[in-house]
């Protein structure tokens, strides 16, 4: 679906209400009849001179999932569900339920508000005057999604997938750590995006829970590398498989993985909590050899663009970067930070990063990376891993299909 600029989701349901374009939602159990609406081809946009690049739809429906090698948008929801029916037929109409309402929130649209004021507004309305915003809705499947024997999914576990093993230096929180199901939700604007969470919980009602949530942002310059709250520029080594052949080696499954994976990815997570007050207080020269990199430039040592190839052993050898150069493995990363809570009894804030990383072999690419770190990185002394879990993200779909058939229907 190309983009439309400059529109309004109300010009959305007032065109698509006049030219009757409308989708059932089904027997979704909302208790109300439902339509949802969407723009018809037809209509035209508005004019292109109210572009905003904010405004830009990323289209649900494609190849791959949106989500994964789509340029970082501003804000993230991770959320994480626990399947609760028991219900092969209910667990599938949640989904189709989820799929349809992602379509149609990543163009624009909105659910049609019924038109009984005795029940509850079908759409909870807080995007009505909002544009897209680059929603995107990333859904993958846990290693207990597999396991849960109400469903009989077991053979089909894709070949990677498992709970990261425990690290020696784990400090993990179980209740913010695992789940069935995952969704990471992204957007240019906060309010599209828990939209779009909230409304999935919604339609989750008696059939899922949510187990947690974590919020994120990546602040940046358009172009510019994000970076991250210890101010170090964070996703440059991304550029390195950054083309169509580049993600095929590093993040798409392959044909050894069972079909409904290929084309999918495996999403590993770790919510890290960073020490700020104890970086604040490190000099820059300790700052800068902890990763290997220049604070400002974002250079490694010995070159001085941030995009420059380094040898990485004029790194020093227990820096950040030179450690995951020395597993010669690529991952893809799409990091988050995160604020939370001041903790009483420090007075120090929660604050840290929300890590995230697709690959398409995680034994291969990313635990020998995760296991080098732990016994080695500089980076130790200021962070501490609190939450963890590992997702399969099957392939992308096409229009008339629902997230996770290809696993329930094989
Ligand atoms: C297991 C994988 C990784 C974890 C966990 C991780 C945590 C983590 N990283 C930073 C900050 C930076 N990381 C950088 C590079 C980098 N990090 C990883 C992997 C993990 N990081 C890789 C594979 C790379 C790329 C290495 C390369 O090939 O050059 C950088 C440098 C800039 C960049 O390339 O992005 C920074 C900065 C933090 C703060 C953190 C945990 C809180
Ligand atoms: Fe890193």
């Amino acid at each position: 679906m190309e983009s439309r600029p400059g529109m309004s989701r109300k010009e959305f349901l007032k065109l698509s209400a006049a030219a009757g374009a409308g989708l059932a939602l089904g027997a979704s159990g909302l208790g109300a009849i439902v339509e949802m609406t969407k723009l018809s081809g037809s209509a035209a946009p508005s004019s292109p001179s109210s572009a905003d690049p904010k405004d830009g739809i990323v289209p649900f429906y494609d190849k791959h999932q949106a989500g994964i090698v789509t340029p970082q948008q501003t804000y993230l929801y991770l959320a994480a569900f626990r399947v609760t029916t028991q219900s092969k037929s209910d667990l599938i109409l949640m989904l189709k339920d989820w799929t349809k309402f992602c379509d149609l929130s990543a163009a624009g649209g909105t659910m049609k508000l019924s038109d009984s004021a005795l029940v509850p507004p079908t759409d909870t309305g807080e995007t009505l005057d909002l544009p897209p915003a680059r929603l995107t809705v990333t859904f993958g499947f846990g290693p207990s999604f597999f396991g849960n024997g109400a469903f009989g999914l077991s053979k089909l576990t894709p070949r990677h997938l498992q709970d990261i093993p425990r690290m020696p230096r784990d400090n993990l929180d179980s209740s913010i750590s695992g789940g069935d199901i995952c969704a990471q939700v992204c957007a240019d604007d906060q309010q599209v995006a828990f939209h779009a969470v909230r409304n999935l919980i919604r339609l989750s009602t008696g059939k899922a829970s949510l187990k947690w949530m974590q919020e994120g942002f990546a602040s940046g310059t358009p172009g510019k590398t994000p970076r991250n709250l210890f101010g170090f520029k964070d996703g440059t080594a991304n550029q390195l498989h950054d083309s169509p052949a580049g993600y095929d080696q590093v993040v798409w499954a392959g044909s050894d993985e069972p079909e409904w994976m290929q084309g999918g990815s495996y999403l590993a997570y770790r919510k890290i909590q960073m020490k700020i007050e104890s970086w604040d207080r490190t000099s820059l020269a300790d700052q800068e050899a902890t990763f290997g990199r220049k604070k400002v430039s974002g250079a490694a040592f010995g070159v001085s663009g941030e995009f420059d190839t380094f040898d990485a052993a004029k790194l020093p050898t227990d820096s950040h970067v030179r450690l995951a150069k020395q597993t010669g493995q690529l991952i893809h990363r799409r990091a988050y930070s995160y604020t939370d809570k001041v903790d009483p009894r420090t007075g120090n804030v929660d604050a840290g990063l929300l890590f995230i990383s697709y690959q398409r072999n995680p034994d291969q690419q990313f635990l020998p990376m995760l296991r080098l770190m732990q016994s080695s990185d500089a980076l130790n002394s200021y962070v501490a891993h609190v939450g963890s879990a590992m997702f399969a993200c099957p392939a992308g779909l096409s229009a008339g299909r629902y997230i996770g058939q290809s696993i329930l229907e094989a």
